[in-house]
């Protein structure tokens, strides 16, 4: 694990004195999940789904933002009744138990998306995996990287023919609505009423998240924010790890790391 600005045990040791008051929130794929080579074969890591169901009972809220669906992430945390889930960059939404809030402005372009989906998988053939989402569809070349150059050209040429917006991730290019949502959006919303929050991202989108803590602890001084990446610097550069508190160097690692701050905040309570 490597540091450059608060450390982990000043971060949790900040943290346990105002629990009440703290947020924690985890992006997904590379962060709660090892990356695999079928999308849809991603899992959390088991130690992390023990760790996330403790921690909602000791802070004030626990949230994964993600690019996947709602639908998806539930699949994976909905036994977690106190969790909430930010799917598509925050174009859905669901709290606890509840249903799932699609962004109204967001409906309109599902059928676009759609036909996008269809032309990509004509277009494209073998040379992407293409993974519809609804309102997103993601071109994937982590199995022909061969293709790379070929897919985020098709996908810049589809967005702009479409008014749609890029995305650029882990060997993955989206295209979705043109509609004003990201994680750094939805993290400078959701801090608004705590006075601490944590944000763990692997991918170039996570570094809005972390700008969001940034700014609120620009504006509101004794706010507590904790920057944490997940190391992919093979496939994102340094560019995340540049921009955290400190790195964890995998999923796996996630994992203990949680599960050590659980032990933390116990004792933090308890005493
Ligand atoms: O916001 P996230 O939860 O991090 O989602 C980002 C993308 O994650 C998925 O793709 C990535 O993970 C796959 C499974 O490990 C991997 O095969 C792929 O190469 C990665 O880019 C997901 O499939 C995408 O839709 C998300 O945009």
């Amino acid at each position: 694990m490597s540091s450059n600005r608060v450390t982990p045990t000043e971060a949790w040791q900040a943290t346990a004195s105002r629990a009440a008051d703290c947020a924690l929130f985890f992006d997904f794929d590379g962060v709660l999940s090892p990356i695999t080579d079928d999308p849809e074969a991603s899992q959390p890591v088991p130690e992390v789904l023990e760790a996330l169901d403790a921690l909602s009972r000791l802070v004030r809220r626990v949230a994964i933002v993600s690019a996947r669906p709602v639908d998806f992430l539930r699949a994976r945390f909905g036994t977690l009744s106190e969790v909430d889930l930010f799917g598509l960059y925050g174009l859905e939404r669901s709290h606890g138990k509840g249903e799932t809030v699609t962004e109204p402005a967001a409906l309109p372009w599902v059928p676009v998306v759609e036909e996008v989906a269809s032309e990509a998988r004509t277009a494209l053939g073998d040379k992407a995996y293409v993974e519809f989402k609804r309102l997103s569809v993601a071109l994937h070349w982590r199995k022909t990287p061969e293709h790379a150059a070929e897919i985020e050209s098709w996908a810049h040429a589809e967005a702009e023919r479409r008014g749609l917006k890029v995305q650029l991730g882990r060997k993955v290019i989206e295209l979705k609505p043109p509609v004003d949502r990201d994680k750094g959006f939805v993290i400078s919303e959701a801090v608004l009423s705590v006075g601490c929050a944590w944000y763990f991202g692997d991918d170039v989108s996570d570094i809005k998240a972390f700008d969001a803590l940034r700014a609120r602890t620009a504006v509101e001084p004794g706010f507590l924010g904790v920057c944490v990446a997940v190391a992919s610097s093979d496939e994102t550069g340094q560019e995340v790890s540049d921009a955290a508190d400190f790195t964890i160097e995998s999923p796996v690692a996630v994992g203990t790391f949680l599960a050590d701050a659980v032990k933390i905040l116990q004792a933090n309570a308890a005493s």
